[in-house]
């Protein structure tokens, strides 16, 4: 089967967060499913400097008014179809806003035309080659389906994954005529959303299925406290929709041959945590000592709880332990952490910005990975903690219920504890979690024995990709 994937970010060649390794594992995954992904995404200056030898296969004089060009080549194993549009993608700052975060004026442009390509795509194909299928992933790709829908290419069948029902893509009523869509197209089951555009909402009533990233979180969107005022449309196409749980790309994560990490260790011989831990500790002028060290690597928002942490964070050093963040996000809470880190010296570390290699470095010298999100689709840094023996702690939401065997009396006797799993995601419970999570590191055989646990659980995509593709074919089949 030939995929169109739709993707905004795409590890490593673009990634604010976790969509990016997503979208840049699945394609690997899916290859032993005998289905080949091609990737749509915008020509961000990252991604056109690490494109090798390019082919122009397609043009536009005036997409939403400015040249384009896609370009097909590939990086590393990606392959990949790159809409060259300097107009848009050329700019200093991230994908989505400049270097201050303030998002840019017209995305809705740049991701209409991102969608409306890929679209193009599905209807026409390109040099041959034409997709059985589009997979198009968060707000900045979903209009796709909606273009699909609505022109040349409706037949193709279209999925939409929701990585975070939080980000909608919400824009003025005033730019629909101008989004190239027939006027059938606006109301309350096309892009017309609360009296505005919703591009999530467009996508999600115009695929054939929607997918998200875990099965608990499939259930909690169709709540109002989860479904982001989203929850009645999602119950409406509750059959279409699935939770299917990411997974690791153990390519790039995997403890035992991990370039980035100061020594490489594996499950049998976790002592080569120590040099990592050594390492992790220099780095962030924290003392060099065996207490508990937490670890957070994370966007500093309100979703990820980062506030809950922040008052916390005396109790925890008060307590003995120790924490290292790395982060960026809402400028207030960066400050936050800073300042934190000046009152605790030697206990508390903090380093705004993004920092790949580091946040390799964090998993494999961390003792534990402080996750209090209070809502999360899947996430992906408490798997990357399994994985490399950083036992998890967890607020019980989403993917991190699906994913977290918590340290209770039972799974510990049982020797299957893979980490500390709290609810509610309010201080009070996080207070608790941090106290308890420093009571188990002090028992030295239960602690490993939670380590070695998650090392060994298998989060791989193995599973998933074998989900994906299953459900891929369904649809494939229901289209002929
Ligand atoms: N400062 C920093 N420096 C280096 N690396 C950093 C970093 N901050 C974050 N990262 C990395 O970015 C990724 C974040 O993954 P999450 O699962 O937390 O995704 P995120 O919330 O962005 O995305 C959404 O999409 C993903 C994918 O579906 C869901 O898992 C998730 O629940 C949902 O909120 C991880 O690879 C992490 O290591």
């Amino acid at each position: 089967m030939q995929l169109l994937s739709v993707a905004s970010e795409i590890y490593p060649l673009i990634k604010t967060g976790g969509l990016a390794d997503v979208a840049g594992a699945l394609p690997g995954a899916l290859a032993g499913h005998d289905v080949a992904v091609r990737t749509l995404v915008p020509g961000y200056p990252s991604v056109l400097a690490r494109l090798g030898k390019a082919k122009a296969v397609r043009r536009y004089d005036a997409l939403f008014g400015v040249p384009a060009t896609v370009l097909a080549g590939k990086a590393g194993e990606l392959d990949l179809l790159v809409l060259d549009a300097p107009d848009f993608f050329a700019r200093e700052g991230g994908p989505y806003g400049d270097a201050g975060g303030r998002d840019w004026t017209d995305n809705w442009k740049r991701f209409a035309a991102l969608s409306r390509v890929g679209a193009d795509i599905a209807a026409e194909g390109i040099k041959g080659w034409r997709p059985d299928l589009v997979h198009a992933h968060d707000w900045q790709g979903a209009m796709t389906a909606a273009y699909m829908r609505f022109g040349p290419a409706h037949a193709v069948p279209r999925v939409v994954t929701i990585h975070n029902l939080a980000f909608q893509g919400r824009f003025g009523a005033d730019i629909f005529p101008h989004l190239g869509l027939p006027p059938e197209a606006w109301g309350v089951d096309g892009v017309e959303y609360y009296g505005g555009t919703g591009f999530l909402k467009a996508g999600l009533v115009s695929a054939d299925a929607i997918t998200t990233v875990s099965p608990t979180y499939a259930d909690e969107i169709r709540s109002p406290v989860h479904g982001m005022g989203l929850d009645g449309l999602i119950n409406g196409r509750a059959d279409r929709l699935h939770g299917i749980l990411n997974g690791v790309d153990t390519a790039i994560w995997d403890p035992a041959t991990d370039p980035l990490l100061a020594r490489r260790y594996s499950v049998r011989a976790l002592g080569g945590r120590t040099a990592n831990r050594r390492a992790l500790e220099a780095h962030f002028g924290l003392d060099r000592d065996d207490a508990p060290l937490f670890i957070i690597v994370s966007r500093l928002t309100w979703q990820k709880g980062m506030d809950m942490v922040m008052g916390a964070i005396d109790h925890l050093v008060g307590l003995g332990g120790k924490l290292a963040v790395l982060g960026s996000g809402d400028h207030p809470l960066e400050g936050a952490f800073l300042a934190a880190a000046d009152r605790h010296r030697g206990r508390v570390g903090a380093q705004i910005g993004y920092d790949e290699p580091l946040s390799h470095l964090m998993q494999a010298g961390g003792d534990a990975i402080l996750i209090p999100s209070r809502f999360e689709p899947c996430g992906l840094t408490q798997l990357y903690g399994l994985r490399y023996g950083c036992v998890p702690v967890v607020a019980r939401v989403g993917g991190l219920a699906d994913t977290v065997i918590d340290a209770n009396e039972a799974a510990v006797g049982a020797g299957v504890a893979t980490g500390l799993v709290f609810a509610p995601s309010d201080p009070l419970a996080l207070h608790g979690a941090i106290a308890r999570t420093i009571r188990l590191h002090a028992s030295r055989p239960d602690w490993q024995a939670m380590q070695r646990s998650g090392m060994r659980a298998d989060f791989s995509w193995t599973h998933s990709a074998a989900r994906y593709a299953e459900l891929f074919r369904a649809l494939v089949q229901e289209a002929v």
